[in-house]
């Protein structure tokens, strides 16, 4: 059993920004105790793989980890919270140099061989931009929703509007953008003041309709909290950005619930029929975009969506379909499959799940690299396509 397949799966929401800087970690750490303050049991990943901060903000020690009898990592414990972090497996002098694969072969321990225990959330401070890690990330975990973080300056509410486009492109719902660093907070009277432009991350998020989860002041106490490991809200709960974020808090606790469809990750191998996922319910007001049921059979394989429409595809036009760079040429969209080399009673041999948006699918012919957007495979139409 992983670390995240407890009878009551945590939520996993991931914590983003387009870039660096802009108090994701912050905010990470603020909302976990806040959280955490609301009765519920919260888990930190600090995915921010280059710059581990978490576990300097919550107090919490960088010591290797023991591992429990099962072989599983025991994470760190500090304010009420479990953590765990690059910065336990590297000393702080030596920044971790990782590539891409490695960051999230990391990740993947972070999440499923770590001894959470029952966990109600699962907070992942991811590292800042919108590039391959992120979109991977998006794919290796059944993220429940990403949070956005933005400063109110222009040129990273335009980062913000990027990242929030490449996660909705991976079907991964946005709990909504905080903006950060929103206003000035004077450590004498506790007043704030705009001293730059505000209300950005409100309007981006007007935009995109997503929800609009809060500003947090500027705050110079924020900084030292940090620094000494003691979270704002627990050293200075009542001043304007604690308020903010518990507020952050309240709503992430009531939003992101189960995501329509069938629960995934699942890994399903037709041969055994082991792994088969579970149907969930459809109903016309449903998702078009969420599988509520996988079947196969001699005909193919049936697929019925969250809104009710069934659909029904034979293993060979999926196998024709497929889009993956060996199949299409990337640039020209121009196929490189050949019809005529795939074989009539080619069988559809295996059925994963891809994050949230995906299903990856396996052949007899031993092609296993084709990533099927579910976006995608509702446009397919099997009698349509124009092959052999
Ligand atoms: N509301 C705030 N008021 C004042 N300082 C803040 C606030 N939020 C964050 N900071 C400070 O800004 C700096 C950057 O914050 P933090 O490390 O959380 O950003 P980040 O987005 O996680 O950065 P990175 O991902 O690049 O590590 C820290 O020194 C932090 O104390």
């Amino acid at each position: 059993m992983t670390g995240i397949e407890t009878p009551r799966a945590p939520r996993l929401i991931a914590i983003s920004s387009g870039k660096g800087g802009v108090g994701k970690s912050t905010v990470t750490a603020n909302v976990a105790v806040a959280l955490a303050e609301m009765g519920l049991s919260v888990g930190v990943v600090d995915a921010d793989i280059y710059g581990p901060s978490i576990p300097r903000m919550l107090g919490a020690a960088t010591t290797p980890p023991a591992m429990s009898p099962d072989q599983k990592v025991i994470p760190a414990e500090a304010q009420g919270i479990k953590i765990i972090s690059m910065a336990m497996l590297s000393d702080d002098d030596s920044p971790a140099i990782l590539r891409g694969p490695m960051v999230t072969k990391y990740l993947q321990m972070f999440v499923r061989q770590v001894d959470w225990g029952q966990l109600d959330i699962l907070l992942l401070d991811l590292p800042p931009g919108t590039g391959d890690i992120q979109l991977t990330l998006a794919q290796a975990f059944p993220l429940s929703g990403a949070v956005v973080v933005s400063t109110p300056q222009d040129v990273s509410l335009k980062i913000a509007r990027r990242g929030l486009r490449m996660l909705e492109q991976v079907n991964v719902p946005i709990l909504g953008v905080i903006e950060n660093m929103s206003g000035f907070t004077c450590p004498s009277c506790g007043t704030v003041t705009h001293i730059f432009h505000q209300g950005g991350g409100e309007a981006i998020a007007q935009e995109l309709g997503v929800p609009f989860l809060g500003k947090v002041p500027l705050d110079p106490n924020v900084v030292d909290c940090g620094d000494e490991g003691r979270p704002l809200v627990r050293a200075h709960p009542d001043s304007p950005a604690a308020t903010a974020y518990r507020q952050i808090a309240a709503t992430l606790a009531g939003s992101g619930g189960p995501a329509q469809g069938i629960a995934t990750p699942f890994a399903w191998t037709l041969a055994e029929d082991s792994g088969k996922p579970a149907p969930a319910n459809a109903s016309p007001g449903g998702a078009a975009d969420r599988l509520a049921a996988l079947d196969h059979d001699a005909t193919g394989l049936a697929l019925r969506w969250c809104d009710g429409t069934e659909q029904h595809l034979s293993d060979r036009d999926l196998r024709l379909a497929c889009q993956c760079a060996q199949c299409r040429d990337e640039v020209s969209g121009k196929r490189l499959l050949d019809p005529g080399t795939v074989a009539l009673d080619l069988a559809l041999t295996r059925v994963w799940s891809v994050g949230n948006y995906a299903l990856g699918l396996a052949f007899s012919d031993g092609h296993a690299s084709g990533i099927y957007p579910f976006a995608a495979l509702r446009a397919l139409r099997g009698t349509e396509l124009e092959d052999v």
